[in-house]
């Protein structure tokens, strides 16, 4: 067992956040969290720690309460949620920051298409993924939906590294028949979908958790529509048929071009999301990409279908492509979480994201039109205002959770849930040697309550500032971590 003293904060629901000053919280050595207690004083600490030891010791008679390892947290430091990034690209990594003159069908052209192709290469693919599964993980991100290139060895390569790595992942070998390049196009539906079911199959054979969970989970990955045959996707959606819990990756309503070409190739379907929905696709489970200009139409449907939104600032602003109205889906009970999408978003940090998802909600509430004076604002709504704190961390765990279907494993730290965290530091890297790497944008008093580090971290926080991550109670990175 691992016992974390310390400070914490998460979120309960989109609107319900809960710090504490002093909490105690219980990990299993199978990474269930087995007590957590919050609000403590300094003197009730002790007492809480030997009430649960001795209750361990009672129902299991070989427990030892030697064998307990505790941190204890420092003033700067307190325990938040492992971050869930719902949607970036691995292959796409090494063009970050690349490709700023272009918008969503140019990029992908010129930019995105000729990146991927080089994962034909399993060496390239080990070299690349070992290092983006890495980095993400040092970034605080405890579950990552990963979009895979066209190739099924090097997705392959993918899943590998997250399992050798324990980062928790859903990772697809994207589909794509038509409409890539001539070098980046399957060379068929049949062969699309049957490397598909080999990546299944082989990520299925990954060693489980010690909870029994998957660690690395299987994805399916239609691209976009544009990428796609009605073959594909009507056979794509048989296999989701096939397979009723696994989640489904694609993009949506991203930008107005693609808009506009999904109508001309799709001349029959209702709308884009129709798409999606008449060919099996879109249902709980299903992770919509940006989803910036929904019709109501489709808000209603996409409820209906039960499938989630990851919200992608970052490239929507990088790319031009538009801004999703997050709290109008939020407000209609819509699953919602935050995804990088590297490298249409030029930064792998969900704190980057999350601070940029808070810039869209705050343009928007200035673009409405002023409220007459007898307005009463509803404040359960979320719709046409600056998303709070409380939303903000919720969207970057566990909406994120929510938007996977993990829910109910990961998220918070609700006892018997699996503890992914991170154990965040205001103070900055402070080992001996390394007190240049503390980070300068940070400012840290010895005063500070947990909501203001909270709020220094989620807006001016970086890798400096994430210490220790655990995947399942299980250390998997930060900067105090050796490979
Ligand atoms: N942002 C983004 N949008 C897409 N639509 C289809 N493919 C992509 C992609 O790789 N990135
Ligand atoms: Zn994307």
């Amino acid at each position: 067992m691992q016992i974390f003293v310390g400070q914490l904060v998460h979120t309960l629901d989109p609107t319900t956040i809960q710090y504490s000053s002093l909490s105690v919280v219980g990990v299993s050595d199978n990474g269930v969290i087995d007590f957590a207690v919050h609000d403590l004083s300094p003197g009730d600490v002790e007492r809480i720690i030997q009430e649960q030891l001795s209750q361990k010791a009672n129902l299991d008679k070989g427990w030892k309460a030697e064998n307990v390892k505790r941190t204890v947290l420092g003033h700067g430091e307190f325990l938040v949620p492992g971050f869930v990034d719902t949607h970036t690209h691995a292959p796409q990594f090494p063009n970050i920051c690349r490709g700023q003159q272009y918008e969503l069908l140019d990029w992908l052209k010129y930019i995105t298409f000729p990146e991927e192709e080089k994962l034909a290469d399993v060496a390239v693919a080990k070299r690349l993924y070992n290092e983006v599964v890495r980095r993400v993980i040092s970034l605080g991100t405890t579950t990552c939906c990963y979009y895979g290139s066209l190739h099924l060895e090097a997705t392959k390569v993918l899943a590998d590294e997250c399992q050798a790595q324990g980062q928790r992942a859903f990772v697809g070998k994207c589909n794509m028949d038509r409409n890539g390049s001539p070098t980046y196009v399957e060379a068929s539906c049949s062969s699309s979908v049957a490397d598909t079911r080999s990546l299944i199959s082989y990520i299925q054979s990954l060693p489980k958790l010690p909870t029994s969970s998957p660690l690395v989970n299987p994805i399916i990955t239609p691209r976009f529509a544009i990428s796609c045959t009605d073959e594909l996707l009507s056979q794509l959606g048989t296999l989701a048929k096939e397979n009723p819990g696994m989640l489904i990756q694609t993009h949506i309503s991203e930008n107005a071009s693609e808009i506009a070409y999904t109508h001309a190739l799709f001349p029959n379907a209702p709308h884009y999301a129709g798409v999606y929905d008449t060919h099996g696709l879109l249902r709980d489970g299903t992770v919509l990409g940006h989803a910036c200009h929904l019709t109501e139409e489709e808000v209603k449907l996409v409820k209906q279908r039960n499938a989630g939104i990851a919200h992608c600032p970052t490239s929507n602003f990088n790319i031009r492509s538009g801004m999703a109205n997050v709290g109008k889906y939020l407000d209609r009970g819509i699953k919602v979480g935050l995804g990088t999408d590297c490298s249409g978003g030029y930064c792998p940090s969900i704190l980057r994201t999350l601070q940029d998802a808070c810039v869209t909600s705050k343009i928007l509430s200035l673009s409405t039109p002023p409220k007459p004076l007898d307005y009463k604002e509803d404040p359960e709504k979320l719709e046409g205002k600056h998303l709070p704190i409380s939303t903000l961390l919720y969207l970057a765990t566990l909406g994120g959770a929510d938007v996977c279907l993990l829910k109910d494993k990961v998220g918070n730290f609700v006892v018997g849930k699996e503890f992914d965290a991170i154990v965040a530091s205001i103070t900055g890297d402070n080992t001996p040697g390394e007190q240049g790497r503390a980070n300068p944008a940070v400012w840290y008093s010895a005063d500070d309550d947990i909501q203001t580090l909270v709020e220094r971290f989620l807006f001016g926080g970086d890798d400096r500032n994430i210490k220790e991550v655990y995947v399942c109670g299980r250390r998997v990175g930060g900067w105090g971590h050796s490979q």
